[in-house]
């Protein structure tokens, strides 16, 4: 469904990923886990459409995303939702507004139609009844699922996550971890999550794969992560996960 070939990316003389590939099958759900500023967004941003690689080519559905004018790409972005870091929700549009963006700009759809996907949508995220709010009386939670019900409008075939519960407390988290599982469940969609959140990562992870200095340093399933006996995995993964590789490589972020 989604594969990443050998690809390459700087951003100046830094080299961010180094020879890249990952697969990612039909309905599968990745995760991909790496410190701060190890290419994780950028990576994302590739399998959007967003960025081109240097060298390596994105395959999506069979077709090379990497080689797509801007008309082909947005006709491929249909059948792809992604949910944006801090939600990314338009603050002068209601929730309704918010979650029929997707279907005004790409479909033919009637406004009975628009409202009957924009409440099914709302309903599957647990936001029944807010159409009208707008995103300041929002909280962080609802607004992520204000921003996951918009990413699913369109019924995509492919959800791109980015750090989906960054900034949440505990309990939210749990929630939004238990939509992404349920978007798996319900629409079979193939999913890949970017994210710090290490318990999120365990419970929706079909397989992960841990980036590190440009590279995956492990692709596997959540117990074989856990088992693992390469010492940067396992730092990673009990806890100093949050160190950034900025500092590694002499970037200017973290
Ligand atoms: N458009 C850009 N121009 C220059 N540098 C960039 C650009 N986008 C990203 N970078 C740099 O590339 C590196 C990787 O960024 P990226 O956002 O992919 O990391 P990340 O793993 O998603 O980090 P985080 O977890 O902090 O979001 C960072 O050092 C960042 O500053």
């Amino acid at each position: 469904m989604i594969s990443v070939e050998h690809v390459s990316k700087s951003f100046g003389t830094r080299q961010i990923l180094r020879d890249v590939s990952l697969s990612v099958g039909k309905g599968e759900t990745m995760v991909i886990l790496g410190a701060s500023g190890s290419g994780k967004s950028t990576l994302l941003k590739m399998i959007i459409g967003l960025l081109r690689p240097d060298s390596g080519r994105v395959m999506v559905n069979g077709q090379d995303i990497t080689r797509m004018n801007e008309d082909e790409l947005n006709r491929e972005r249909i059948h792809m939702g992604m949910v944006f870091q801090y939600s990314a929700l338009f603050d002068s549009m209601s929730v309704r507004e918010n979650v029929a963006f997707g279907l005004r700009h790409h479909g033919h759809f009637s406004e009975a139609e628009i409202d009957s996907i924009v409440r099914e949508k709302l309903h599957l995220v647990g936001l029944d009844g807010t159409e009208s709010l707008m995103p300041a009386s929002l909280s962080g939670g609802m607004k992520k699922r204000v921003s996951l019900a918009r990413a699913i409008a369109l019924n995509p075939e492919i959800i791109l996550y980015d750090e989906p519960t960054a900034g949440l407390d505990p309990i939210r988290s749990t929630d939004i971890s238990a939509l992404i599982k349920r978007m798996q469940e319900t629409m079979h969609v193939t999913s890949v999550v970017v994210t710090h959140d290490l318990k999120s990562a365990y419970y929706v992870a079909d397989r992960i794969a841990f980036l590190y200095k440009g590279q995956f340093r492990f692709i596997g399933k959540p117990e074989e992560i856990r088992n693992s006996d390469d010492p940067t995995v396992q730092q990673f993964i009990q806890g100093r996960g949050s160190l950034t590789e900025d500092s590694h490589t002499g970037g200017d972020r973290g």
